[in-house]
């Protein structure tokens, strides 16, 4: 089974190199012509996860259409960027397996209900979980969600990118491994803007702990199962990323924390908080679905430029509730 790879960032670069295992062939699609070329001639990708150094059978390049004879494509852009990527990528009946995490603006679909639209005869799949690029890279254990709505093609592609230390884990709720993902990272800024402002571990656990209820909220109403938000496509994921600064989503909230603006840590990033733009769009999905998330509306005053301590002040001011 050939796998192609679309976007060759920290976390696609990370994937090549489990699909590759065993010298398998991977074709990798990069929108940099430096990454490209990196990856080709010094088999390692120096701009998105330097110091590691990448198979041989990993064949980068700058043409969607050198995809075409994939048997899968694992699609590892940011999720703002996925709709374009795909419009020019041949997939006709090819699975596709979604790794980025977020909602698009303006439509508000899930990076799974984009590839769907684009491309309706392409089997569905969802890889997501708690997965630092650089550590899967480095060959440390970790475990994912493989969802995918056919059993036969989630048991395939999980047999195909198993390895002693990368274990997908299969369902069928493609729903709910994205809004897991998706969720997490503006949890994530949440975190780290505590971490930033001093307020304490108690505090850090509190909002991770109503933060998945709101993510739990959130799920429910767009039919996503409760295992998998429990799961580790969703704790499991919320866990990681708001305990380290490794996230970056953590660490933009770190900044937002310590009264840094939110338009200053953002202009000179070279790498993806995708949290920053997830923010603005879940608000509006959870009123629309009539959901409150309190935690996500207070990260998006906090984008906006609101003060810290106004934010947490208004946060701990509401009304007193049932758990
Ligand atoms: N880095 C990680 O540890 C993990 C990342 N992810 C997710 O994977 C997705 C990709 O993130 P990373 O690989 O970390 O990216 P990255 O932050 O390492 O690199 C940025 C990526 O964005 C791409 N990009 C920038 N502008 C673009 C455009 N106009 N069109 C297409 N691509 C464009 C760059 O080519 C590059 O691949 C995100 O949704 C992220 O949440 C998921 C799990 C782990
Ligand atoms: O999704 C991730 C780990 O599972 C990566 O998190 P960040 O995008 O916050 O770095």
């Amino acid at each position: 089974m050939k796998i192609g790879v679309i976007g060759g960032g920290a976390w696609g670069t990370a994937l090549a190199q489990v699909a590759a295992r065993g010298g398998a062939p991977v074709t990798l699609w990069a929108r940099e012509s430096e990454v490209v070329g990196a990856i080709n001639d010094a088999h390692e990708n120096t701009r998105f996860l330097a110091g590691v150094a990448l198979s041989q059978s990993i064949r980068a390049t700058s043409a969607l259409a050198d995809l075409a004879d994939c048997d899968a494509l694992l699609v590892v852009v940011p999720a703002q960027h996925v709709r374009a990527v795909l419009t020019e990528t041949p997939v006709g009946k090819t699975p596709l397996v979604l790794c980025a995490k977020g909602i698009e603006a303006g439509t508000r679909l899930l990076v799974g209900e984009v590839a769907r639209a684009l491309h309706p005869a392409a089997p569905i799949a969802v890889l997501s979980g708690p997965t630092f690029a650089h550590e899967v890279a480095a060959g440390l254990p970790t475990a994912v969600t493989l969802a995918c709505a056919d059993p036969a093609i989630g048991a395939t592609l999980a047999d195909r990118l198993a390895g002693p230390n990368f274990r997908p884990y299969a369902s069928d709720d493609v729903i709910g491994a994205e809004i897991g993902g998706a969720v997490k990272n503006v949890l994530a800024i949440a975190c780290g803007v505590v971490e930033g402002a001093g307020l304490g571990q108690n505090a850090r656990a509190a909002l991770i702990a109503r933060g998945f209820a709101e993510m739990t909220r959130f799920g429910v109403a767009r039919g996503a199962q409760i295992e998998t938000l429990s799961g580790l496509s969703g704790l499991g994921d919320l866990v990681l990323t708001c305990s380290s600064t490794a996230s970056r989503n953590f660490s933009l909230g770190l900044g937002l924390g310590q009264g840094k603006r939110a338009a200053d840590l953002l202009s000179d990033r070279l790498t993806v908080a995708e949290g920053a733009f997830t923010a603005p769009v879940l608000r509006e999905a959870a009123a629309e679905a009539g959901v409150d998330m309190p935690v996500v509306e207070a990260v998006c005053a906090l984008l906006d430029g609101a003060e810290v301590q106004a934010v947490i002040g208004a946060l701990l001011a509401r009304p007193l509730t049932r758990e």
